[in-house]
Order: structure tokens, then sequence, then C-alpha cells
């Protein structure tokens, strides 16, 4: 099922990356409920490998040592309280999990909680694992395998991480308990790390498996969790993502890619017009969609050169774009300011993580980028939210890099990003009145605190972009009139 149990009003979730649990569920209360954000992908809650050998470097948490809810994030109490209280403040909490494999053959052996395993024998004593729950014969999937060999893709190690089957009836019990678990706390569903190197077969075993949704969280009797499924698949690979959209929803990595090209001015906005599947994108109802993910930002992963918050104007105009097209279900990244590519989140002298502080201006200090707090951002998921299930209709385009449409007669946006001024006088399909752009300010006391438009009773406005304003959209909707 492809339902995501937002609260109503809601359609976007953030992922709040290497984000503590109580500081989740703070950010609940305080930001992302009021804002009407629909829910939170939290950073796998399992107890982890600690590799102080590589400074703790982001990509630890994708190596499991067992289940038990014990991280740098925080310990299960923590976890079941970010979850009441998220769900509260009608914000879900969606779960990374990673079901793959294990970890890979390091120095160090002890895991977040303090457990420790014995890797050369496969050996996880506190799950436990042991050496007839992997995969046989040992093998590490190479670069090749990805075009031609489908069952090592699957079958094999990914990067040397011992790589368990899920085809073993006493895996998958060990994994269903393990997201059980978490759906009787109150979670609304998954996030599949790697579900490209698992069997579509038992993957639909295990969901199968699984709970319904917590009905003392507010979900309806019934609910199934909502699941999708990290499918990196560009093309070219033996395994395609259509093989996992008849199970669940699955991430669209070409969305982030081609919108980056878009904005970075690789391709004309003028082609944005008939943007979906006829680009070659997933059904809409199957496409997790985003710009950029915890791993592509840093240069790893499919896509080479995706907009990040670093390339900040081009970044804000393909993550409007993302929020104002009717296409996926949008996840908003929200990232640390990284140095290397490996580094992980900002942590003290004693290796715990350190909260973002929170500015008077609202914005995240402490080495936090919080794109999801930039008025940009949010002005845009509330933006979506009064779209609702409008299609794009008045579609308007200079034949360059200027584009305009309406959403219904809910919403209207406009995007300059070509190296000239945008002056046009567009129909905006809203009611006469007077708007605030919420993008270059907000309505405040009943006043714009940035630029106002005027909507006459024919629906049309003067509509100006600067070619060299901070920045490149114009947005309007009902509930932005003054
Ligand atoms: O760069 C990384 C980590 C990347 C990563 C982590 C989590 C993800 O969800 C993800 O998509 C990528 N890891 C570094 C460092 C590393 C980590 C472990 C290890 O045994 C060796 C090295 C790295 O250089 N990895 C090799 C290239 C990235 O190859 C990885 C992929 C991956 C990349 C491209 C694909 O098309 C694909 O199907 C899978 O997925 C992971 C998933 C994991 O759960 C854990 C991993 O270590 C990895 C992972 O190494
Ligand atoms: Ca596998």
């Amino acid at each position: 099922q492809k339902n995501p149990h937002y609260a109503s009003g809601r359609s976007t979730m953030v992922h709040l990356f290497e984000w503590k649990w109580d500081d989740i569920a703070a950010e609940c209360e305080r930001f992302l409920g009021p804002k009407k954000f629909g829910g939170v992908q939290v950073s796998p809650p399992n107890e982890n490998l600690a590799i102080w050998s590589k400074n703790r470097p982001w990509w630890e948490r994708y190596q499991p040592i067992s289940y038990k809810l014990v991280t740098r994030s925080g310990n299960e109490q923590q976890f079941a309280n970010m979850v009441r209280r998220c769900n509260n403040a009608g914000v879900r909490i969606y779960v990374d999990a990673v079901i793959n494999h294990m970890t890979g053959t390091w120095g160090e052996n002890v895991g977040t909680g303090g457990s420790t395993a014995n890797f050369n024998q496969w050996h996880y004593p506190a799950v436990p694992y042991g050496r007839n729950d992997f995969n046989w014969p040992n093998c590490v999937i190479s670069g090749n395998d990805y075009r031609c060999c489908p069952d090592r893709v699957r079958n094999c190690e990914l990067s040397g991480l011992k790589d368990l089957n899920q085809g073993s009836e006493y895996v998958r019990t060990q994994i269903v308990n393990y997201m059980n678990r978490l759906i009787s706390f109150g979670v609304a569903g998954f996030r599949i790390d790697a579900a490209k190197h698992m069997w579509p077969g038992d993957l639909r075993a295990i969901y199968n498996r699984l709970n319904n949704l917590n009905t003392n969280h507010g979900f309806p009797s019934g609910a199934r969790p909502y699941i999708y499924q990290e499918v990196i698949d560009l093309g070219g690979e033996a395994v395609r993502r259509e093989e996992y959209t008849p199970l669940a929803a699955v991430t669209e990595f070409k969305f982030g890619m081609e919108l980056s090209r878009a904005f970075r001015g690789g391709n004309q906005l003028r082609w944005l017009s008939n943007w979906g599947p006829a680009w070659g994108l997933l059904a809409s109802n199957d496409a997790l969609t985003f710009i950029d993910n915890h791993d592509n930002q840093r240069g790893h992963g499919a896509g080479g050169s995706i907009l990040t918050y670093k390339q900040a104007k081009q970044y804000k105009g393909a993550v409007a774009f993302m929020l104002a097209h009717p296409y996926g279900q949008p996840q908003l990244m929200s990232s640390f300011d990284f140095r290397d590519s490996e580094a992980g989140p900002p942590m003290d002298s004693r290796g715990n993580i350190v909260s973002p502080s929170i500015n008077s201006d609202g914005s995240c200090g402490n080495g936090w980028i919080c794109e999801h707090r930039w008025r940009q951002m949010y002005q845009m998921v509330a933006f979506r939210n009064v779209a609702g299930n409008n299609g794009v209709s008045n579609w308007w385009d200079n034949g360059s890099n200027q584009i305009a449409f309406c959403r219904g007669s809910q919403a209207f946006i406009a995007f300059n990003n070509d190296n000239r001024d945008l002056n046009q006088n567009l129909q905006t399909c809203l009611p006469a009145g007077t708007y605030c752009d919420v993008i270059s300010g907000e309505k405040r006391n009943n006043r714009c605190t940035g630029k106002t438009i005027t909507v006459g009773s024919n629906g049309r406005a003067n509509i100006r972009i600067g070619a060299n304003e901070f920045d490149m959209v114009l947005a309007i909707h009902r509930g932005s009139e003054v």
C-alpha cells in the first residue's frame, strides 16, 4: 500500500539525519507540528558498530550489531517517547530499517549499546545470528555484478558487509520481530535500506508479517505500514526498480538527478511541462521523491552532481519545484555541515552527538544546517498542503528558463532561472485580492514582509522575479492573502 498515513492536511516528510530522539520530539512539538509537516524519517534506531578508527563516520549507522534500540540518537525509552510526542503533534515517524546486512570487518567490534560480535565467524550473539543465517558461499559484489548478475547483487556482500539470508525462516522472524516492535511504539512505516540487495519475494514475505499500525497512535484500524524501498537504479543495472513497485513504494533517484540537472542549467525549465512518467519516472503513487539524500549529497552513490544546501539558490529552486508539483511523495533532506564525505554528525570530545541549537531567527547552529527551517522550505511545505490533490494547470513558459503554473484555484508559482528578469502579466487562477509572496517573505500581522502581489478580478497579476534576486521563485496561495 502506498499511503503514508499523514494526519489530514499534511503532505511532506523531512529526513532529520542523525538527530537524537529527544531533539526530534522537541522539533515535532515546537516546529514540525505547527508548520504542518507530515512526518520525519529517523536514522537507524538499532545498535550499530562504533567505528572509532574512522572517527565515527556517518555510515557506521548502516552497520548493524543487533536490533537493540540503543544508538547515539538515544535508547528505547527515548525512542518510544519521541514517537508518542510526534504523533501527538500530528507528525508521523518512519524508521530507516537496515535489514540486508550486519557489519563489515573492522578492527573494533563493540556496538553503540555495548554488544560485541565476531565478524570473521559471522557471530552476532546480541541478536543472535550465526554462520547459517548468512548467504553462502561467501562472495563480495563487484562493480560489474550490478550490470550482469542479479543473483550476486542479492546474495553477495555489499561493500564487504556480512549478507543476511532473508530466505531463512529464522532470519525473517528476527527482522519481523524488530519491525513489529517499532510498530508497537507507533511508527507509521519504514525505509528499507539497500532493498536492491534483497529478493523481492523475501521482502514480500517479511512485509506480509508486519502488524497493522497501532490504533492507539491515531491510525485507522487495519492501517498497513507505509514502506518505501531504497533501490538505486538510474538504468543500466541488472536489478530494476519495477521489480519492487508491486510490493511498496520505491525511492526514485532519477527525480533528484533530473531536477538537479535542470536547475543547474543543464536542461531548460520549460521541458518540465510534462514532468512525471513521461521523463521515465515511476508512476507518481510508486515514487518516494527527493532532491538529495544522506548518501548522494556527499557525492557518493547515484547521480553525480546532485544539488545540495551548498548550492543554496538552485537547491531552493529545485526543492520548490518538488513541493509545488503534484508528482510523487516528497522527502526534504535536513543535514549537518559535513567537512568531508565520511564525517559523522557534530560530536563532543567523548563521541556524543551534539544537539542543534536554535537561533533567534529560527535557524540552527552547532553544525546543523536544518534546511527544513529555511523560510523558503517550510513555506513550500505549506504551499503543498494548500494545493492538495489539485493538478497542474495554466502552464506558462518563456521558451527557456522562466516557467509558471497553477494548482487548481488554490496556488500559483513562478520560477526564473534565466539571466534576464521575469516581468510578465500572468494568470494565477486565484480569486482577486492582495497576496503575500511566501518565498521572499511571509504574512505577519496581516502584512507582507516580502513581495505583495495584486490579483485582478480576471485572476491575472504582474509577476516580477529579477534575474539577480536572492531567490528565483515567487509563490502565492489561498491563505497568503492579506
Ligand atoms: O558510502 C558508504 C555508504 C553508503 C550508503 C549507506 C547507506 C545507504 O542507504 C546508502 O544508499 C549508501 N560507505 C563507504 C565506506 C564503506 C563502508 C562499509 C564498507 O564495508 C566499505 C566502505 C563506501 O565507500 N562504500 C562503498 C560505496 C557505497 O556502497 C554502499 C551502498 C551502495 C551504493 C550504491 C549502490 O548502487 C548500491 O546499491 C549500494 O549502499 C550501502 C548501504 C548500507 O546500508 C551500508 C553501506 O556501507 C553501503 C555502501 O557502502
Ligand atoms: Ca543481500
